[in-house]
């Protein structure tokens, strides 16, 4: 896609969908926003709010809402995948048959999917091999974008056709698209990170001082390079807006849903109210049982991962857990440091 760029499709109605297609329709690009619900795309298309997500964000006038896939993805160069990772088989497999190879796919879901520990791009890969894929992962609170706050993301990819498409479609003067070649590293930097963003909605619930937040997201970034660089990922990716730049954001604001499913955990509440209550996705929640499994399986020390799999499968009292991860026995060897940080 270049400057001249007809068309892009995000398919996912939620608030991440909104906020992207609202940016590229902003950049004066044709953008059709596929909802899957018939009414709720008419109510948007015809208010030019989602109030649902976010109420009083007026949507730019040239978007087009839909909720005909069809009509969505027709002619689109660049499709942007913005449902949540439980939905990416469904809606992959509903673009089969139906695009080009040469339409770009850049996906932008958080998750893992458990059967198989399937990257969001290893899912789209299956479902449409010859296709391009990039990622695009940094933090990017939805909210805050639809303020107009500055931001900054990542877009990781293979090929430079779906970074410069996507850096086309995105930027604008307040949302700034860096390239990266690591899509599987930002993929699991994107994943991982809600893992602790709940755990750092538990300690928030319990006021504790900045010296903890701050010792909680080191221990997480190194939690998460350990597995990532067992996996084949670049640690220094982690380095950038899609590791510590995410765990940062998600970790200390409320804006995250993962986070305040750590907080209503740590307000006493379980795992099945606390999600009911955010009423939006909260990827970490599945992504802790398939990380924990994985971490298992190639013996990778994560304990903050088994401490939260502990409290919220076996119940274990959370002061056992702190107890624990304070007083495990230290490593006094190189063997337990990241490698590259
Ligand atoms: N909201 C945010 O600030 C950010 C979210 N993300 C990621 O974006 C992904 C999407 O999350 P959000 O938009 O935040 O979630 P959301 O909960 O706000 O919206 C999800 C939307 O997907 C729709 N959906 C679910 N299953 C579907 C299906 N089978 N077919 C069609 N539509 C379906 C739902 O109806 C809903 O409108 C997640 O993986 C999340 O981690 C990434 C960066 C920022
Ligand atoms: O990924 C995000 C910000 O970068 C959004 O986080 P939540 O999914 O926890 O709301």
């Amino acid at each position: 896609m270049t400057n001249t760029t007809t068309k892009v499709a995000v398919l996912g109605g939620g608030s991440f969908g909104t906020v992207l297609a609202n940016l590229v329709a902003g950049n004066g690009i044709s953008c059709a926003l596929w909802m899957r619900n018939e009414q709720r795309a008419a109510e948007v298309m015809n208010s030019r709010e989602n109030a649902e997500y976010f109420p009083g964000f007026i949507l730019d006038k040239r978007l087009n809402i839909t909720s005909n896939f069809d009509e969505a993805i027709e002619d689109a160069e660049l499709i942007i995948m913005a449902v949540p990772s439980s939905a990416y088989d469904t809606v992959c497999s509903q673009l089969e048959q139906r695009i080009s190879r040469n339409t770009l796919i850049l996906s932008t879901a958080k998750g893992i999917r458990a059967d198989g520990f399937r990257l969001m791009s290893e899912v789209i890969q299956e479902h449409l091999p010859h296709n391009p894929v990039g990622v695009l992962s940094g933090p990017n609170l939805a909210k805050e974008i639809a303020d107009n706050q500055y931001t900054a993301t990542l877009v990781a990819s293979a090929s430079t056709e779906v970074v410069e498409a996507s850096q086309t479609a995105l930027a604008s003067p307040t949302f700034r698209v860096y390239a990266g070649d690591d899509p599987q590293g930002a993929e699991l930097a994107g994943a991982l990170k809600n893992i602790y963003a709940i755990i750092a909605g538990i300690t928030g619930s319990m006021q504790l001082g900045q010296n903890t937040v701050s010792m909680l997201i080191t221990r997480s970034l190194a939690e998460m390079c350990r597995l990532a660089s067992e996996l084949g990922a670049e640690p220094m990716t982690f380095m950038g807006l899609a590791g510590v730049g995410d765990l940062f954001v998600t970790c200390t604001s409320p804006l995250s849903r993962n986070y305040r499913v750590g907080q209503a955990l740590g307000q006493g509440k379980t795992l099945e109210q606390a999600v009911a209550e955010i009423g939006q996705t909260a990827e970490g929640v599945a992504t802790l049982k398939t990380v924990y499994d994985k971490a298992q399986e190639l013996g990778v020390r994560m304990p903050l991962v088994d401490g939260l799999y502990r409290l919220i499968y076996e119940h274990v009292e959370i002061s056992e857990i702190i107890t624990s991860l304070m007083t495990a026995q230290q490593a006094t060897d190189v063997e337990h440091k990241v490698k590259g940080i």
